[in-house]
C-alpha cells in the first residue's frame, strides 16, 4: 500500500499541489497526468520520500521501487550490477549481494524482456534501454510499491508496448501497487485502474481512468482540443486512445 493523505508540497514558497489523497493497494495501477511543470515529479518524489510534504502525510513501505525521470547516470557497471543495486536496501551497511540477489536481478531483467542486456555496460546502453534496465532495478527491490516517473519517455513504440505488457503482468501477479506518470493518455487508458489529473496547484481530479480522462477535462488540462476514440483491435479488446486536434493539418 502506498498513498498520500491530504498532502501538499511546495517548491520554495509556491504550492505545487494541495490536498491530494489516495491509497493504492497491491494489484492496482494509478496513472498521473498533467502538463509540463504541473508537479508530477514533485508528487512522485514526495511519495518516494525525496521531497518533504508541506501538508498532510504519506503512507509508504520502507523500500520503494522508484524510477526517476533522469536516465542519464553514467554508471560504468554491467546492466546486471545496476539491477542488483536495487537489492541494496535489503543488504545492510556492509552487505554484499549474494546468489539470491543476482537471481532476483536476472528474473527482473527477464520479466522486462532484457535478459540479453545483462552483460552490457550500462553507460553504453541507449536512453530507452537504460529506462528498461531501471524498471528491472525497481522490480528487483521486491518492494510492494513501484513508483515510476515517465517510464515510457524514451521508449519506441515496441518498447512502450513491452512496458505496458510488463505493467499488466505485474498487476496480474497482485503483489505491487504501481503509480506512474505519463504524457500519453492512451497508456493510462491501456493499463491504469485509476488516474490523477493535476489540473492546477489546488485543483485535481482522481478516480476511475475512463471517467477521469474525459475530453472536457483533457482539453482543460492541455489547453488543446482532443478526441477520445475507440479503435478496433482485430478481435482483441478494443484500444482507447486520445487524439489531439492540432491546429492545421499536414506539413
Ligand atoms: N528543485 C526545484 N526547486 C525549485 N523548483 C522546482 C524544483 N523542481 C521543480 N521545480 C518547479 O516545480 C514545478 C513542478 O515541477 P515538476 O518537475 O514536478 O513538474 P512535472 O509535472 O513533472 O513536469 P514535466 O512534465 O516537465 O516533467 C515547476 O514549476 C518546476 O519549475
Amino acid at each position: 500500500m502506498i498513498g498520500l493523505d491530504k498532502a501538499g508540497a511546495q517548491r520554495g514558497r509556491r504550492w505545487i499541489f494541495t490536498d491530494i489523497s489516495f491509497m493504492l493497494e497491491a494489484g492496482r495501477i494509478l496513472a498521473v497526468l498533467g502538463p509540463n511543470g504541473r508537479g508530477k515529479t514533485t508528487l512522485i518524489k514526495a511519495l518516494a520520500g525525496l521531497v518533504p510534504l508541506a501538508a498532510g502525510r504519506r503512507v509508504a513501505p520502507r523500500v520503494i521501487g522508484y524510477v526517476s525521470q533522469s536516465i542519464g547516470a553514467d554508471i560504468p557497471y554491467r546492466a546486471l550490477d545496476v539491477v542488483v543495486m536495487g537489492r541494496a536496501r535489503g543488504l545492510g551497511l556492509f552487505g554484499a549481494p549474494g546468489a539470491a540477489d543476482y537471481r532476483a536481478a536476472v528474473e527482473a531483467l527477464e520479466l522486462v524482456g532484457a535478459r540479453d542486456f545483462a552483460e552490457r555496460p550500462f553507460d553504453r546502453l541507449s536512453g530507452g534501454e537504460r529506462q528498461i534496465v531501471l524498471l528491472a532495478r525497481a522490480l528487483a527491490t521486491g518492494s510492494p510499491a513501484l513508483v515510476l516517473d515517465e517510464p515510457a519517455s524514451a521508449l519506441d513504440l515496441a518498447n512502450q508496448n513491452r512496458l505496458l505488457t510488463v505493467l499488466r503482468e505485474v498487476k496480474r501477479q497482485g503483489r505491487h501497487a504501481i503509480l506512474f506518470s505519463t504524457h500519453l493518455p492512451q497508456h493510462a487508458l491501456s493499463v491504469a485502474d485509476d488516474a490523477l489529473l493535476m489540473l492546477g496547484p489546488s485543483e485535481h481530479s482522481i478516480g476511475p481512468t475512463r471517467a477521469v480522462l474525459n475530453e472536457a477535462d483533457l482539453m482543460r488540462l492541455y489547453g488543446l482540443r482532443v478526441r477520445r476514440v475507440t479503435l478496433d483491435n482485430d478481435g482483441c479488446a478494443p484500444i482507447e486512445t486520445v487524439v489531439p486536434l492540432f491546429a492545421g493539418a499536414g506539413p
